[in-house]
């Protein structure tokens, strides 16, 4: 996904979204919204709950009328003034939070569901591909009731790709699985929609689920998206400070600018990899991430732990320095610390991330 807002756009998007605003009856809940897909790529709306990432998604599939601007897929207006391609005709596939599996189908029925138009022989074929491509063929005779939750999301989208879509669109396809399952479940998706070269939204507030199944990010807030960009970008170049914390953790530490790519703070002369218009004495707010921080037996930066969550291959501390500042680091768990111990650190951050004081 890309930012689109120039009107020379090149015209092979797979699907192009310019100036949307939506809502419901007259409040508009999302507004100058632009984005385009290329064909094969996974896109994700990120964002707090409430943001409205699921409208954006209702909009497209056609479930919600536009108050403003145009949607397009495949190079075909889908919505654009005065005219709406109903949602059965948009070539869209959806994959929801609850499944909403057919549940006196079986596995296979419920994925030859939309299949009813092929004759017999090909519609059969067309189903053991599919469940064999989400790893269900054993499955096949079963009814949803039971599967495990994983199992049958894994349904939902074998029937939500069966007719062959132009694009798939995942609203908060894994949230009532357990963590563990969602991590793998994503990761697995994102091979299916790979192996098929198919095209995809997902929508989900949660950053690590965005990060490891998708190409590009939407951050979303109050209606608008804040930035999209590369997962690894949203991390190391937020372009504002509620991209800054949504994404990732880490927090912020009081410093001044000396010059454009340094800033003095109480840990220390921060030098960065990009240079900011502040003159030097500026007032700013620092991004420290918590893999800024390394160990250094020779620092004489010494804060002291004053929370420790052990993760096994790693540990999360938090620190302070003085009563204003705290911060966070992630060591190996092999270097082990007491609640109360002072440990040298230093700041090892490339990317210097910072926002004027207001
Ligand atoms: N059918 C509806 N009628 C009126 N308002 C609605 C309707 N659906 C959503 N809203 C409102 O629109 C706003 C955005 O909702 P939306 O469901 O798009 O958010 P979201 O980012 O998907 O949130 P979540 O992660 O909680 O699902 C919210 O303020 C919500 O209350």
């Amino acid at each position: 996904m890309v930012e689109d807002k120039e009107t020379s756009a090149p015209a092979n998007w797979l699907l192009e979204v310019k100036d949307l605003a939506c809502g419901y009856g007259d409040t508009t809940v999302v507004s100058d919204i632009n984005f385009a897909l290329g064909e094969g790529d996974i896109g994700c709306l990120l964002g707090p709950s409430g943001c409205g990432k699921s409208t954006i998604l209702r909009a497209v599939a056609g479930f919600l009328p536009l108050q403003h601007g145009q949607i397009h897929l495949a190079g075909h207006p889908i919505s654009v003034p005065g005219k709406a391609v109903p949602p059965e005709k948009r070539r869209i596939g959806m994959v929801f939070q609850d499944y909403a599996l057919f549940p006196h189908l079986t596995v296979a029925e419920n994925v030859a569901f939309g299949l009813r138009h092929m004759d017999r022989e090909e519609r059969q074929l067309k189903v053991t591909q599919l469940l064999e491509l989400v790893h269900l063929q054993d499955l096949a005779d079963q009814h949803p009731h039971a599967l495990s939750g994983g199992q049958q999301q894994r349904v939902a989208l074998a029937r939500a790709l069966a007719p062959e879509p132009t694009l798939i669109l995942l609203d908060e396809p894994f949230s009532n699985l357990d963590a563990d399952l969602r991590r793998r479940l994503s990761l697995d998706v994102r091979d299916i929609l790979k192996t098929l070269g198919m095209s995809a939204i997902l929508v989900t507030h949660d950053q690590q689920e965005a990060f490891a199944m998708c190409d590009q990010v939407a951050v979303l807030q109050d209606g608008h998206i804040q930035q999209w960009d590369v997962p690894y970008n949203l991390y190391h170049e937020p372009a504002n400070r509620f991209v800054a914390g949504f994404v990732g953790q880490g927090g912020f530490v009081k410093g001044r600018t000396m010059g454009p790519d340094s800033i003095e703070c109480e840990l220390g002369v921060i030098r960065g990899n990009r240079a900011y218009p502040w003159p030097a004495g500026t007032l700013v707010d620092v991004l420290i991430r918590p893999d800024d921080i390394v160990f250094d037996a020779q620092s004489e930066l010494r804060p002291k732990v004053i929370e420790k969550t052990f993760a096994g291959t790693s540990t999360l501390y938090r620190f302070r320095l003085s009563a204003e500042t705290e911060f966070e680091a992630l060591f190996r768990s092999h270097l082990d610390f007491r609640l109360g111990e002072q440990v040298p650190v230093r700041v090892e951050a490339d990317h210097l991330i910072a926002f004027e004081r207001t």
